[in-house]
C-alpha cells in the first residue's frame, strides 16, 4: 500500500472522550507527556530484550537498547524515538486506536464533569500515550516492529480518527513526533527536555538520549584553534535499573518517580519498601503502596501483580502469583536471581521459589503497613479508606498471617461514635475494662444502623466499648476472625450474654428480682409464639428497648442469612432467640395482660419490632401493622 492509499479509521468513543478530558484537566501538568512516552520506549526496550533471549535475531545487529529526543525548531517537531520491540499494525490500532483495558465503560459513567475531580480519576486510569495531545496538534508515530519488513504510519490530530499506512524504516522500534501547538515552543529547547527528562526519568534503566549539535571549529581569546566538535548522541540520565542500587544512594524523590513508571499512576505512593533478599532464595523487591485504589479494584478481570525481572531482564507484567489477593493493590516489581529466564505464567504457579518470595513479599508488606499505622496514622488512614475493605478479605484468605492481619484493622466503635473506621483491636484492648475479657462487635446493615442497635444498649450503660461493623464483608471477615491476642471477638447479636466478671453481686440480685416480678412469662410467651422462635428467655442486655432477636450460638447471624439471600444462596432457615427485658414497662404490661388473644397479639409485635430492628424488614409488614393498630386503637378505648 503507498502512502496515498491511507487508510482513515475512527477511535473508539472512549478514546475520544479520553484525548477531550486528558488535554483539558492535564493541561497544568503538561510536561509529563515526555515522561509518559519515554516511560514506553523503556517498556518497549524490556519487551524486545525478553523475546531476545529466545531468539537473538531480533536485536538485527543493533542490541545497545536506548531513547532519543530530538528538537526540531523550524519544524517544531519533538521526536522520541526507541529501537525497542516496535509494533505490527494490528498492534498500532489496536493500541493506538481503543483502550483495551476492563471496566473501561464503569470508568467514563464515574466522570463528573468536574474538572479536578475527573484529573484525578484519570490519574487513575493511566494517561499514557495519548498525553502527548496535550502539547501536540499532531502526532506521527512511525513504528517497525522487531523481525518484520513492513513498517507503518500512524498519524493522528487527536480528534475524531487517525489514518494509518504502510511506510519503509530502516531501524526497528517506535519513533513518535510531536508537532507541537504553537504556545508549546519551551519543549522545542534542548535544556527544557534535559530538565523533564532529569526529574521525572532519570531511574529508566536504557539510556535515554538528547542530540548535541556539532560545534564548529573556532578561536580561543589568544587566538588559538579550538577544534570542532562533531554532533552527537549524549546520555543524560544514569541508566541503571533503580532497584540494583543500593538504598542508601536513592532519594525519595527517585522512588517516586520510579513508581510513576512502574505503578502507571499519576500519583505519587504512600509508601514503599526496597530489600535484597539473600539466602537460600535471592531477589530484590521493591514494593509500593498506590495513595489511591483503582477504578477497577473490585473487577474480577483486572490485572494485578508486580513487574516480573529475572537477573535484571524484564520477563512479564502483572504477574500475579507473588502477592495474595488481599494485597492486590500493591504495585512494584522482583527481581529475582534463581527463577529461570524463560519462566513462564504456569511454571510460575506451581513452583517454591515463587512461594517463597510471595511469602517473603507477603510479609513485608504487612510489616510496612504496620508500621505507618503505627508511626504515621494520617498515611494509614488515607490507605486504610482506600483499601481497608479489600484487606478484610485477608482473615478468610491467609490463616497463617491472620494475626498480622488483624493489627491492620481499624473500626467504627462506640467510643468515638463516628463513622470513620480509625479504631484498632490494640486500641480496644487497652481500653477494655477490668474484668472484660472479649473483644465485643456489633454487624448491621449500616452504620447508622449499628450505632443505634439495641444491642448496644447495657454497653453503652457500663461503659463497655463496642466496634460497630457495617460494610458488606465485615460478617465474612468477622466468621473467619474469631480471636485477637488471645481475646474472643464475640458478636453482642449472638448467644447468651455474659459479661463475666462485670456485673457485681448487687446488679446479679436485682435482676434475679426482676425476672422473678414477671416469673411464667417466658412460658407463656412461648406457648402463643410457638415455632416461630427457637427460644424465649429474658435478657439484661437491654435498657430501653422491650425486647431483641440474638442468633443462637450455633446458627448463622441474621445479616449473614441477609447477605446469603442477597446473593441467590439457599437459607438454612434458622429461627431467632427472642428475648424480653424484664424491667422494661411494656414487658409488664404484658405480663398483666390476662386477655389470652390480646397477649399474643402484643407478644407478636414485640417479636416483630425486635426483628425490624434487627433486620431493618419484615417478613409480613402488612400484619405488623395491622396488629401494632388493632391495639393502638385498644389503648384508646
Ligand atoms: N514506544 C512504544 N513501543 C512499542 N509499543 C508501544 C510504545 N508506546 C506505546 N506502545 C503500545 O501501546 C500501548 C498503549 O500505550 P499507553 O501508554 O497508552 O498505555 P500503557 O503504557 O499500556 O498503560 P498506561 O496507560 O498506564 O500508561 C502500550 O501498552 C504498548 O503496547
Amino acid at each position: 500500500m503507498s502512502a496515498a492509499q491511507k487508510e482513515t479509521l475512527g477511535f473508539q468513543t472512549e478514546v475520544k472522550q479520553l484525548l477531550n478530558l486528558m488535554i483539558h484537566s492535564l493541561y497544568s501538568n503538561k510536561e509529563i507527556f515526555l515522561r509518559e512516552l519515554v516511560s514506553n520506549a523503556s517498556d518497549a526496550a524490556d519487551k524486545l530484550r525478553y523475546l531476545a533471549l529466545q531468539n537473538g535475531d531480533l536485536y538485527e545487529g543493533d542490541a545497545e537498547l536506548r531513547v532519543r529526543l530530538s528538537a526540531d525548531k523550524d519544524a517544531k517537531t519533538i521526536t522520541i524515538s526507541d529501537n525497542g520491540i516496535g509494533m505490527t499494525r494490528d498492534e498500532v490500532i489496536s493500541s493506538l486506536g481503543t483502550i483495551a483495558k476492563s471496566g473501561t465503560a464503569d470508568f467514563f459513567k464515574n466522570l463528573t464533569g468536574d474538572q479536578a475531580k475527573d484529573s484525578q480519576l484519570i490519574g487513575q486510569f493511566g494517561v499514557g500515550f495519548y498525553s502527548a495531545f496535550i502539547v501536540a496538534d499532531k502526532v506521527t508515530v512511525r513504528t517497525r516492529k522487531a523481525g518484520e519488513s513492513q513498517a507503518v504510519e500512524w498519524e493522528s490530530q487527536g480528534e475524531g480518527d487517525f489514518t494509518i499506512a504502510e511506510v519503509e524504516k530502516a531501524e526497528r522500534g517506535t519513533e513518535i513526533t510531536l508537532h507541537l501547538r504553537e504556545e508549546e515552543s519551551e519543549f522545542l529547547e534542548t535544556y527544557r527536555l534535559r530538565g523533564i527528562v532529569t526529574k521525572y526519568s532519570d531511574h529508566i534503566s536504557i539510556p535515554v538520549e538528547l542530540y548535541k549539535d556539532p560545534v564548529p571549529e573556532s578561536e580561543g581569546p589568544d587566538g588559538e584553534k579550538i577544534e570542532a566538535q562533531p554532533g552527537e548522541w549524549e546520555a543524560i540520565n544514569r541508566a541503571t535499573a533503580l532497584w540494583t542500587r543500593d538504598k542508601s544512594e536513592i532519594s525519595e524523590e527517585e522512588y517516586k518517580e520510579f513508581y510513576k513508571h512502574v505503578g502507571h499512576d499519576w500519583e505519587e505512593p504512600l509508601s514503599w519498601a526496597h530489600n535484597k533478599v539473600e539466602g537460600k532464595t535471592e531477589y530484590t523487591s521493591l514494593l509500593y503502596i498506590p495513595k489511591k485504589a483503582p477504578f477497577d479494584l473490585y473487577n474480577r478481570e483486572r490485572q494485578a501483580g508486580l513487574k516480573l525481572y529475572v537477573q535484571r531482564v524484564f520477563i512479564m507484567d502483572d504477574a500475579e502469583q507473588f502477592m495474595p489477593s488481599y494485597l492486590r493493590f500493591v504495585k512494584g516489581l522482583l527481581d529475582s536471581n534463581d527463577l529461570p529466564l524463560n519462566v513462564s505464567r504456569e511454571i510460575l504457579q506451581d513452583n517454591k521459589i515463587t512461594q517463597a518470595i510471595r511469602k517473603g513479599c507477603t510479609s513485608r508488606v504487612l510489616k510496612m503497613l504496620e508500621r505507618m499505622g503505627k508511626n504515621k496514622p494520617e498515611d494509614y488512614q488515607t490507605f486504610w479508606n482506600e483499601f481497608g475493605n479489600v484487606i478484610k478479605e485477608g482473615p478468610a484468605e491467609d490463616f497463617a498471617n491472620k494475626e498480622a492481619i488483624a493489627k491492620l484493622l481499624r473500626f467504627s466503635s462506640t467510643h468515638t461514635d463516628e463513622k470513620t473506621q480509625n479504631v484498632s483491636l490494640e486500641q480496644y484492648i487497652e481500653r477494655m475494662k477490668e474484668g472484660q475479657d472479649k473483644i465485643y462487635y456489633v454487624v448491621a446493615d449500616s452504620f447508622e444502623a449499628a450505632k443505634s442497635s439495641p444491642h448496644l444498649e447495657i454497653f453503652r450503660k457500663k461503659g463497655i466499648e463496642v466496634l460497630l461493623l457495617s460494610d458488606r464483608v465485615d460478617e465474612w471477615m468477622m466468621s473467619h476472625l474469631t480471636e485477637f491476642d488471645e481475646k474472643q471477638l464475640q458478636s453482642i447479636t449472638r448467644g447468651d450474654l455474659d459479661l463475666g466478671d462485670m456485673d457485681d453481686e448487687e446488679t446479679k440480685k436485682a435482676h434475679e428480682e426482676s425476672e422473678k416480678e414477671v416469673e411464667g412469662l417466658v412460658e407463656r410467651v412461648k406457648t402463643v409464639l410457638g415455632d416461630k422462635v427457637k427460644e424465649v428467655r429474658f435478657t439484661h442486655r437491654l435498657t430501653d428497648s422491650p425486647a431483641c432477636v440474638v442468633a443462637d450460638d450455633n446458627d448463622m447471624s441474621s445479616q449473614m442469612q441477609k447477605l446469603m439471600e442477597q446473593v441467590g444462596q439457599a437459607v438454612p432457615e434458622s429461627k431467632p432467640v427472642f428475648e424480653l427485658n424484664p424491667e422494661h414497662q411494656l414487658v409488664k404490661h404484658l405480663n398483666n395482660e390476662q386477655d389470652e388473644d390480646k397477649f399474643g397479639q402484643w407478644a407478636e409485635v414485640l417479636l416483630d419490632q425486635a426483628m425490624l430492628a434487627e433486620r431493618g424488614s419484615l417478613k409480613d409488614p402488612a400484619g405488623f401493622v395491622s396488629r401494632l393498630n388493632k391495639l393502638m386503637l385498644d389503648l384508646q378505648k
